[in-house]
This record gives C-alpha cells, structure tokens and sequence, in this order.
C-alpha cells in the first residue's frame, strides 16, 4: 500500500516561492489502478515525484508497505511523458531495458529472460537490436514501458506517460497498460490531465484542486473489470464517471482562479 500523509511541497528559490502541494492525505491499496487529474499546474508531477523519493517534502510522509520514503525505494518504478530524455540513444531496446536490472544486480541468464518477456509483452519482441531514435514516439514509449515492467515493480508510477503520442497510438497503449496492471497485480499511480483516460483506465479517479493542491474528490470508478475503447466508452455509466469528474475539475480552475 502506497500512503501520503500530510504532504506538502512549497518550492523556493531566486526570489520565488511556490506553494505546489499544499495538504495531500490518501492511500492507494496494494494491486489497485488509481488515476490521479487536477487543474493544470497542480502539482501533478510534484506529487509524483515525492512518491517516487526523487523529490523531499516540505512536510508529512510518503510510505511504501509501511517504510517511509527518503530515496527511491526498491520495487518502484517510474514512467515518465518524456519518453525521448529517458531512454538513452546510444543503448539499444535491449540494453535500455536491461539496465535497471543489471543495476540491481539481477544474473544475466535471468536478465535476458526478463528483457525478452518485457518487450514480447509490449509488442516489440522483434526491436531488440534497433536504437531508440530508429523507432516511432510510441514504440519508444513502449520501450519505456517495457523497461518498467522488465524490472518487476511492485508499484508503478506514470506521469502522462501517453501525453505525447497520437490518438490511435494513445488508445493501444492504454489497453497495453490496463492489460499489464491485470497480468502483473502490480499497484499503479497513473498521471493524466486526460480525464476520459482517467475514467477509462483506472479503478479510482483521485481530483486534485489548484495549487496548493488538496484531495477535491475521490471517485470508484464502477465500470466493469472488462474493458475495451468502444464498449466502456460508450457506456452510460461512462458518460455519467466523466461528466462527475469534469464538473469537479471546472470547479477546481475556478476555485483556483479566485483564491
Ligand atoms: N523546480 C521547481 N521550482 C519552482 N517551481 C516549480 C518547480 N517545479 C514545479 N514548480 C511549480 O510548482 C507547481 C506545480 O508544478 P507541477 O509540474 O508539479 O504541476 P503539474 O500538475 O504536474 O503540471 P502540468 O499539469 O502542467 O503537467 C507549478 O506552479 C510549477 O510552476
């Protein structure tokens, strides 16, 4: 289980301070799909980053299955929308995969069996050998994506990981993740200022308000475990998630616009 408690982020520095996150309290239950939206500038990334340990608090705790996190613990892992920064060019798909588990001292007879089964599960069991930048932004994603899975997380973060690609791309690669997540029963903290994807992706839709960001509402959503981009999406029930989360991020901006 992931906990946030209290947390808060104010950056300072050249004069500035900002107040990014300002009172966060929830958890996210071990094995579940949970989508975090909010206003633009909310503290989305902030927030990611401190559950990641790649960024300290101001205040409160972040804790992992109970352990508190001061650095990036072990068995998270984290994808990123930059998909282009974060692979190295100069490694090719495999090696790119291979990295983080040759980082934790996995044998290498188990390193090729967990890079191979990474990218077969992502469709690019046939790009071992090419470099990142022969491949499209979304097969780069992919390859980013197979890194995280390769590695075995028990909890997975994603910071608008589809933000970038095309719409078609995006809808493929949605699918891929929720059928990851089903496969892996691994804990998933997914970004997205897309709140359709929100809906369609996740068990729980977690609204964040303008800066300085608290919990505006926190959403089961109750569609069925099965899903697929005609059905769910046109779902009544769908329509109704997604108006709830729309009319709870408008009121967000506005809020956030008069304080
Ligand atoms: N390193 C930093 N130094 C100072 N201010 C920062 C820093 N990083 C982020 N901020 C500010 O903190 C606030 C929250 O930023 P953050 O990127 O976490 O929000 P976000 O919700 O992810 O944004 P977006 O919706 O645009 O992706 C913003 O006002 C941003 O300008």
């Amino acid at each position: 289980m992931l906990a946030v408690n209290g947390l808060s982020k104010v950056y300072t520095g050249r004069g500035r301070r900002v107040e990014a996150i300002g009172d966060l309290t929830f958890t996210v239950e071990g094995g579940s799909f949970v989508c975090v939206v909010g206003p633009s500038g909310c503290g989305k990334t902030t927030l990611l980053r401190c559950c990641a340990g790649l960024l300290p608090p101001t205040s409160g705790t972040v804790a992992l299955s109970g352990a508190p996190v001061t650095g990036p613990p072990d068995g998270l892992a984290v994808v990123f929308q930059e998909y282009g920064r974060s692979l190295f060019p100069w490694l090719r798909v495999a090696d790119n995969v291979d990295l983080p588990l040759r980082a934790a001292g996995v044998a290498r007879a188990e390193r090729r069996d967990l890079v191979t089964e990474a990218l077969d599960a992502v469709g690019l069991g046939d790009a071992h050998q090419a470099y990142p930048w022969q491949l499209s932004g979304g097969m780069q994603q992919r390859v980013a994506i197979a890194r995280a899975i390769a590695y075995q997380p028990r909890v997975l973060l994603m910071d608008e990981p589809f933000a970038a690609v095309d719409a078609q791309t995006r809808a493929d690669l949605e699918d891929l993740i929720r059928s990851v997540w089903q496969r892996l029963g691994v804990t998933l903290v997914f970004v997205t200022h897309d709140i359709d994807e929100a809906v369609y992706l996740s068990q729980r839709v977690i609204m964040l308000t303008a800066s300085p960001t608290r919990v505006a509402d926190d959403l089961v959503i109750d569609l069925p475990a099965e899903r697929d981009q005609l059905t769910t999406r046109s779902d009544p029930r769908f329509t109704e998630l997604r108006g709830l989360v729309y009319a709870q991020i408008q009121k967000a901006k506005l809020e956030g616009r008069t304080r």
